[in-house]
């Protein structure tokens, strides 16, 4: 236990729930076990993903870090970028603020209606990058399938890197799909090193597709940003969409654009979303100890 109060902030991005700790200001050592207990939803606070705020790294506004529900750190989080990216461009009053996160830099700047714009990066897609354990030349659409022989439920995702690792299997009724029985042993197939985010995508029109998610280390919920970000590119890799698209999630809808390639390759991802403050309160010390997981 540190002997001090522990603020917190719980945010969501489209359903997407945080746990915001400022650790600028209250900094602490934040173990997995404590990011877990905070992350429980029956004993702790409750999140998919437990966010900190820290001082930045590499001289940007701030670096934000990434737990997942099961305490693991991640490099990314597309909807946590949009939350942290209103609370930092706020504070500063800046028109842009930039939030360093494992994955790189992550630059957020206000759209309209209140709405937040990140931009994600260029997404990586060769086999290593995502990474595969096995090689494969194309990755817009991979050997891998489950479902009975002759007639696999789910077959030949594209494989995208945003930041975090992403499958995506375009199907034709993504409601029809058991995720909660398939996600699981998707997430840790073998050909996911690092496990993998694993979502259903269906394609509604040229400027619209419908989208589950299977989080890596949280499981169902009800958005996921990156996986937003790395359906409308494997959408646009199979050349199944236009350039800029809504997604539609269970928790609600992201506008998400892959700009042209720029000089270094491939172009940057930008996503458009809510952000959305649900209550402020104070840590339970037993959590800090991560007793009570
Ligand atoms: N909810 C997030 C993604 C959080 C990390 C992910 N579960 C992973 O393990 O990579 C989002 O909005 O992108």
């Amino acid at each position: 236990m540190t002997g001090m109060t522990h603020h917190f902030l719980k945010m969501n991005g489209l359903g997407n729930d945080f746990v915001v700790l400022d650790l600028r200001r209250e900094p602490f050592v934040l173990t997995d076990a404590i990011a877990r207990a905070i992350a429980d939803r029956e004993k702790g606070i409750g999140c998919d993903q437990l966010i900190t705020i820290e001082p930045a790294r590499q001289g940007g506004d701030v670096f934000m870090g990434i737990r997942n529900h099961d305490g693991g750190t991640v490099e990314a989080c597309g909807n946590a970028a949009r939350c942290i990216g209103k609370l930092i461009l706020d504070e500063t009053g800046k028109d842009a603020v930039t939030i360093e996160t494992l994955a790189g830099d992550t630059v957020a700047t206000r759209a309209e209606g209140d709405e937040i714009t990140v931009d994600m990066g260029a997404p990586r897609l060769d086999w290593n990058q995502i990474p595969l354990s096995e090689e494969f030349q194309d990755t817009r659409a991979i050997e891998l399938e489950i479902g009975p022989l002759g007639a696999p439920i789910m077959h030949s995702p594209g494989v995208v890197n945003v930041g975090n690792p992403h499958a995506v299997f375009f199907v034709e009724d993504v409601d029809a799909i058991d995720l909660e029985r398939s996600g699981p042993m998707l997430e840790h197939h073998p050909l996911f090193p690092e496990r993998a985010n694993i979502s259903v995508a269906k394609v509604l029109s040229p400027t619209h597709i419908r989208i589950r998610t299977w989080e890596r280390g949280a499981g169902l919920t009800r958005a996921c940003g990156t996986a937003a970000c790395a359906a409308t590119v494997a959408a646009i890799r199979r050349r199944k969409t236009e350039r800029k698209i809504t997604v539609t999630l269970p928790g609600g809808d992201l506008t998400v654009e892959w700009l042209p390639d720029d000089e270094n390759g491939y172009g940057h991802v930008l996503m458009t979303g809510p952000v959305a403050f649900d209550y402020e309160g104070t840590l339970d010390p037993r959590l800090l100890t991560g007793a009570a997981a």
